[in-house]
């Protein structure tokens, strides 16, 4: 049998840890990094496998932890369009990676060959990259052993972050085709999004310096690099890059980056934040990206996920006004429970756009914006961008402009459908889009805040319960549909406020529920999160 030899030589470096149970979950397998040598391995397997299916296509593996301490470590599988894995695939990797031994493994590898019609002669490609954690190291030298083992044809672009790596995929995909989507390198990348920024931008001036909190993670050395494209003879982009440390890795994302600033609230402490200065935040692996200032007097102000889409989806949506096209175009938010409700209003009433609800995960919200020709999507912790269909690119270059105006809008909108990932969320080219937005309205942050919507005011909280997939949930997460009863005990609470919603579901990256509620006042939104959170953990109780 085709691999048979050469794996059952290989895994037996690559031992798996005994009394662990993996499961392929939101973010591909996500867990201390101990735990991941033996199953990096065999997502290597699956991943030949999946290229194999696809023809030969290059598949892609990003080892990362994303907003994780920095003890942890990740891998997850990347579609040759630079999508996240295919949902039925998701299912083969749980499976081969949970193989109870060497022989049980070898015999699924080619049963899943058999299952699959997968010629395990024909080529195979896969393209990996990791972020800063120390453990990466390791965990792409048991992947590059699978890769050997299975005779698949493997690139190492070392570090990346994990949108250059989404990017990558497409580009080596695309390549010689007419839709082809950048050179294939990290440079190509650079290149892509500079160019892009600066027609974008049209020559209209950045509204001041704008201070860079990279988390401690790959997103410093990346953006460092990435500023070094733009010649500043032709943009004036004045950014200071901070919490860029990556040389001791205890640091990441410890009291800094876009997942503290969401959850916590505030500004990280360091650097200590001034009044009036313009900051953003990205993660570990720099897919997610947070705004925020400080106000003199009423204190932090954040601009979240919520904020991004509904800024992006005005402004573009103004442009599509301006170019003619709006009749001819479905513009259309994707957004999940998280969503504060006073940003879906806004954009329903205020924008009048389509608003569509997805189960959270990007992939969801990937898929539905898809259904667009211009499909905005974000989670309100950040992670998100704007798709363009190539229909919607086609009108933006072959519409025939009757005036200076419209040609400018349709120009611009080709810049911004190669200066926005396709791929997947991306902190680095979601920054400059939001750089442009504003350049381009002559906003301040203070003028975005106060120009487009109050949040209603809202807690999330973590409940731990016995087993979290006893809570299941219909109607894109926001019902329980079991335990039986447990949503009518909700609704009786939520009608006894004002404004008011709530919802709890189990999470898929973390052994809890997490309960969401919003109401009109601080006070309220935190009562009544804390009385949905007592009825979960009286009906986890029960089961
Ligand atoms: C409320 C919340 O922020 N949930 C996060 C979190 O998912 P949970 O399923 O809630 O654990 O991690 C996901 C992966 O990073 C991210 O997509 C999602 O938005
Ligand atoms: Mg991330």
């Amino acid at each position: 049998m085709e691999h048979a030899d050469s794996i059952r030589a290989s895994t037996k470096e690559h031992n798996m840890v005994p009394g662990h149970v993996y499961r392929y979950g939101t973010a591909g397998f996500r867990m201390s990094a101990d735990l991941l040598d033996a199953v990096t391995y065999r997502v290597g397997l699956l991943a030949s496998l999946r290229s194999r299916k696809l023809s030969g296509r290059a598949i892609g593996i990003m080892i990362t932890a994303s907003h994780n301490p920095a003890v942890d470590n990740g891998v997850k599988i990347v579609d040759p369009q630079g999508e996240m894995l295919e949902q039925d695939w998701e299912k083969l990797a749980t499976q081969l990676v949970n193989s109870r031994s060497d022989g049980e493994l070898v015999e699924l590898y080619h049963q899943l060959a058999k299952d699959h019609k997968i010629d395990l002669k024909s080529p195979a490609k896969v393209i990996y990259g990791r972020d800063t954690r120390p453990s990466g190291h390791t965990l792409v030298a048991a992947l590059a052993d699978a890769l050997v083992a299975t005779k698949t044809e493997l690139v190492d672009y070392k570090i990346l972050t994990t949108p250059q790596l989404h990017y990558l995929v497409r580009a080596t995909n695309t390549a010689g085709t007419p839709l082809s989507y950048g050179k294939i390198s990290e440079v190509g990348y650079y290149e892509k999004l500079a160019d892009a920024f600066l027609r974008a931008l049209r020559g209209k001036k950045i509204n001041g310096r704008l201070l860079v909190d990279c988390a401690n993670g790959v997103g410093g050395p990346k953006l460092k690099e990435f500023l070094k494209y733009l010649s500043s003879d032709r943009v004036a982009f004045d950014v200071t890059v901070v919490n860029d440390d990556v040389l001791r890795p205890e640091v990441l994302n410890l009291d800094c980056g876009a997942d503290f600033v969401k959850t916590r609230q505030k500004a990280p402490p360091s650097p200590k934040p001034v009044p009036g200065k313009r900051y953003c935040s990205l993660d570990g692996d720099a897919d997610r990206l947070i705004y925020y200032w400080t106000h003199p007097e009423t204190g932090f102000f954040m601009f979240d996920g919520d904020r991004i889409s509904s800024l992006a989806a005005s402004f573009i949506g103004d442009l599509v006004n301006g170019a003619g096209l709006r009749d001819d175009l479905r513009i259309g938010v994707v957004q999940t429970a998280y969503a504060n409700g006073a940003s879906t209003n806004y954009i329903t009433q205020h924008l009048k756009l389509p608003v569509l609800c997805t189960p959270t995960g990007v992939k969801h919200l990937h898929h539905a914006a898809q259904q667009f020709d211009i499909g905005v999507y974000f989670e309100a912790n950040g992670h998100g961008t704007v798709l363009f269909s190539p229909y919607a690119i086609k009108a933006f270059k072959e519409t025939p402009p009757q005036s200076p105006a419209q040609k400018e809008n349709l120009d611009t909108l080709v810049a911004l459908s190669d200066l926005i990932n396709q791929t997947v969320g991306d902190a680095i080219s979601d920054m400059l889009l939001v750089e442009v937005i504003l350049a381009h309205k002559n906003w301040s942050l203070q003028d975005w805040a106060t120009m487009t919507y109050t949040d209603l005011p809202n807690r999330l909280v973590r409940v731990e319960v016995d087993d979290k997939d006893e809570f299941q949930t219909t109607d894109a997460e926001r019902r329980l549909c079991y335990p039986e009863g447990a949503q009518r005990d909700i609704d009786d609470v939520v009608a006894k406020y004002k404004n008011a919603r709530a919802f709890a579901r189990a999470s898929g990256t973390e052994n809890a529920c997490r309960v969401y509620a919003e109401a009109a006042t601080r006070i309220e939104a935190a009562e009544l999160a804390e009385r949905v959170s007592r009825i979960i953990i009286r009906y986890g109780r029960n089961l």
